[in-house]
Order: structure tokens, then sequence, then C-alpha cells
């Protein structure tokens, strides 16, 4: 029996709930106080015509190649081209970004006909290190590539976005109250929700990657009111490719065989990894693990709990795997989810069919058409398990949400956390 539109009731068993006239590429400098822009240059890749027109003096302010103009009417690679997608990628210094924004610029991410530009956001701290960065991707002559700009204004930086991923927060240091965490990164993405709104395009898609990241992606979409809800995530993805490891590992096969995982809640150790609707080679988990024991301990906690046994053996946290998943996410809603299949992603919970607390952001199985849109899955069983565990990370979620009322307009900050609220970095 299928869970389309009704709450799971806890019951016992398992009940399923151009061609281009003109290439230019550069770097603007958005800083504050502003530097004299340059003259300004658009590219076109639609077929729409392109105007060059910089004087030589503006050129001072560019980083080499990407300030010089081709033409390339001649070149039959560009004319099957899709219109320029504009990406904005918040802490663009960081060890994550420095990971992503090159799988970005590669085209692995958006496919091979599809020409990007990269908005690098970052402070006044670490506009050097965004240099270098421009630096290091204006040396890797990626064809696709056709804008780099950095900025330390989001209102700025987010002009036209088509894709914000929100990366730049800081971590937890020793010490440091959960509450002020929240308080400090939640300040960061109510600003940038308030910057999405203003500027940014009106069906812009939203990751958020800097942590708590559900709440942050929660703040986010509450101040940016303008844009659907709909269109903001929170990164689980990671989670769900941890373990989609980890029952590969345990059933012998390669992870390619694992399918239908789902990261229930938050991006915390109340995750929920669900091994009762994932698949082996198509067959339900627990047909071929029949450890039950190992299933509901081990392969839990270890999925719980593997960004803070990282964070021990390496001294700091996931990067390049969490780059991988930033891909996997963006992917997963840029091409077709495979049939029977779906994907984890925190998402916006009003209107959810499981029953799940409505206004807060959780971890969900989604579908998408590769339209960058998706819906929620409704074909999955429910079990006394799952359930319990869902609504302990439902609870965390919410006692999150009430520390943060300041910054979602909804009165006054109340900051109780349940005991056992933690990010994966801090065990
Ligand atoms: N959801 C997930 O699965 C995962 C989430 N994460 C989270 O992603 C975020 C980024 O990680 P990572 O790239 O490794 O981190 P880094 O420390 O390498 O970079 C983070 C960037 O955040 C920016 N930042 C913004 N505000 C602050 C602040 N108040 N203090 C310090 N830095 C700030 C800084 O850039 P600038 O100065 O330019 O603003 C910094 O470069 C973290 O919050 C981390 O917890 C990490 C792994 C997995
Ligand atoms: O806690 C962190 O910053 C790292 C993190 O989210 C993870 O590895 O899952």
């Amino acid at each position: 029996m299928g869970l389309s539109t009704a709450a799971y009731s806890p019951a016992g068993s398992p009940t399923p709930l151009g061609t281009a006239t003109a290439r230019r590429r550069s770097v603007h400098q958005f800083l504050r106080p502003r530097r004299p822009l340059l003259a300004t240059v658009r590219c076109s890749v639609d077929g729409a015509a392109a105007v060059a027109t910089e004087t030589p003096a503006s050129r001072k302010d560019c980083f080499g190649v990407f300030c010089n103009i081709y033409d390339l009417k001649a070149e039959d690679t560009t004319k099957s081209w899709k219109k320029l997608v504009n990406i904005a990628v918040s802490g663009a210094a960081g060890m994550i970004s420095n990971h992503l924004l090159f799988k970005l610029a590669s085209g692995e991410v958006f496919g091979q006909d599809q020409p990007i530009a990269l908005k690098l956001l970052g402070s006044e701290r670490s506009f050097q290190a965004l240099e270098g960065v421009a630096m290091e991707l204006e040396d890797s002559l990626y064809p696709l590539l056709r804008e780099v700009s950095i900025g330390i204004d989001p209102y700025e930086v987010f002009q036209d976005v088509d894709w914000a991923l929100l990366i730049g927060a800081k971590p937890r240091g020793p010490g440091m109250e959960r509450a002020a965490l929240l308080d400090i990164n939640g300040q960061i993405f109510a600003d940038q929700g308030k910057a999405l709104n203003a500027v940014a395009s009106r069906n812009v898609k939203v990751l958020v990657v800097g942590n708590p990241c559900n709440t942050n992606a929660l703040i986010c979409l509450k101040n940016a009111p303008n844009i659907p809800a709909k269109n903001f995530h929170a990164l689980t993805r990671l989670d769900e490719n941890r373990a989609k490891c980890q029952l590969a590992l345990k059933a012998g096969v390669f992870y390619d065989k694992v399918s239908n995982v789902t990261i229930w809640g938050n991006h915390s150790t109340t995750q929920v990894p669900d091994f009762l609707n994932a698949k082996i080679d198509g067959r339900l988990v627990k047909d071929v693990i029949k450890d039950t024991k190992w299933l509901e301990e081990e392969f839990t906690m270890t999925v719980q709990k593997r960004g803070g046994v990282l964070i021990q053996k390496w001294g700091r946290s996931s990067a390049a795997s969490t780059a991988v998943s930033i891909v996997d996410a963006i992917r997963s809603l840029v091409t077709p989810t495979p049939e029977g299949d779906w994907f984890s992603s925190g998402v916006y919970t009003t209107g959810n069919p499981y029953g799940i607390a409505e206004d807060i952001v959780f971890s969900m199985p989604c579908r998408s058409k590769g339209d960058g849109d998706y819906e929620l899955v409704s074909d999955v069983l429910m079990d006394d398990f799952l359930w319990e565990r869902i609504k302990k990370s439902e609870a965390e979620l919410l006692a999150e949400k009430k520390c943060v009322a300041h910054l979602t307009g909804e009165g006054n900050a109340f900051c109780d956390l349940p005991e056992d609220t933690m990010l994966p970095g801090e065990m």
C-alpha cells in the first residue's frame, strides 16, 4: 500500500506509506567602496548580439585571459551551446569550493553544452584568496567558463543568478555554544536570503551547505519571500552517499548497485539513514543484509557520525566528498531521476505527505524530471523504528527553529536544544 497523502501512524509492521558572436571572460571585482567598474561587455551564447566596448584603460582590472575578447562565430563547438547559466558560490575561497568550482567549470555538473558564469562571494578577509582562486580558474583553460566575478557584497554577486550555492559559514570552534553557532551563521543566511530576494533570478535554486544547513536553509527562505520556498535545499546528499558506501561494503557489492537510499531529517547525528526502503541490486536491503542488528545499530551510527570520525582522522571536515555530493545534488535536479529511484535533499516540509511537521527544512526522498524542480516520493515504507527516529530529528529541527525565531521573523528566539543535538564534527 502506498503512503500518498496521509501522515504515517506508527502501527507495527512496515506500511508503504549562440552561436556566440563574441566571447569575453571577465573578472569583475565587486568591492565596497566600489572600484570603477569595467565598461559593460556581455558575452552572448544564444545568438544575441554581443558588444565589445571596453576601453584599454578598463582592462587594468581584469585577470589576464578573462579580459580577452574572442570571436567564436567560426567555432562549431559553440553553435549548440545553451544560454549562459549564472552560478553564485559563497565561501568561494574555502576548502569545499576549492574542489567544487573546478567541477562546475569542467562541465561535469551542468553538461558539456552548458556555458557558465561563476560569481564568487567572499569577504574582505578572503579577498586575496578569491583572486587566487580566479587565477587558478583562469589557468585551467575551461572552454565552458565564460565569466568569473569576485565580490564581497551579496547584492552584487547574486544579481540575476540562477543557482546560489551557499557554502560560506563559520564552523563551530571548541567551547562554543550551539546557540552561538546558530546565531552567527544564521545571520549570514538571513542577510543572503534578503539579497537573493532582492536581486537573484525569481527561479533561483538555492543549495545551503554551511552548517547547520537545514536551519540555515529555513532562515534563508524565510528572508526571501519572493522566491518559492520549494527552491531551497539543504545538502544531505553527502549523508546519502556515505550510507550507500556502508551498505555496499556490508553487502560486498560495488556501490552503483545501491539505490533508493533516503536520509530523513537533519544533517546532524539525529539524521535517519533509511535501510527499510533502500535497495541493493533492486532487492530490499533487508532481504540482502539479514543482520538487522547491524542495520539498526552499526550502520545507522556509522552514517550519523561519519563526518565527526573524518574530522578526528583528518583534522578538518570533509571537503572533496562534500564537493562531489554537491555535484550529485545539482545533477539530480538537472537530469531526470532514474525510473524507480530517488535522491535525498533537505527541503521545505509544508505540504509533505508523511506527516512531518510543517515549516521546517527536512531531508526527504525526492524525484526530478530534470527541470531543476522536484517532487516528494510518496510511495515509501514506514515502520516504528524509522518513524520514532524521524520524530527525534523533527524535534531537533523544531528546537533549532525556535533558536532562530528572531531571524525568521517569528518573534523572540528561545533556545532549548535537545541534549543530543550536535553537528557531525563535534563528537
Ligand atoms: N552539509 C554538509 O554536508 C556539509 C557542510 N559543511 C559545512 O560547509 C561549510 C564550509 O566548509 P569548508 O569549505 O570546509 O570551510 P572553510 O573553513 O574552508 O571555508 C569556509 C568559508 O566560510 C566563510 N565564512 C563566512 N562567515 C564566516 C565566519 N563567521 N567565520 C569563518 N568563516 C566564515 C569563509 O570565507 P569568507 O571569509 O570568504 O566569508 C571561509 O572561507 C562549513 O559550515 C561546514 O560545516 C561541511 C561538510 C559537509
Ligand atoms: O560538521 C562539519 O562541519 C562537517 C559536516 O557537516 C560533515 O562532514 O557532514
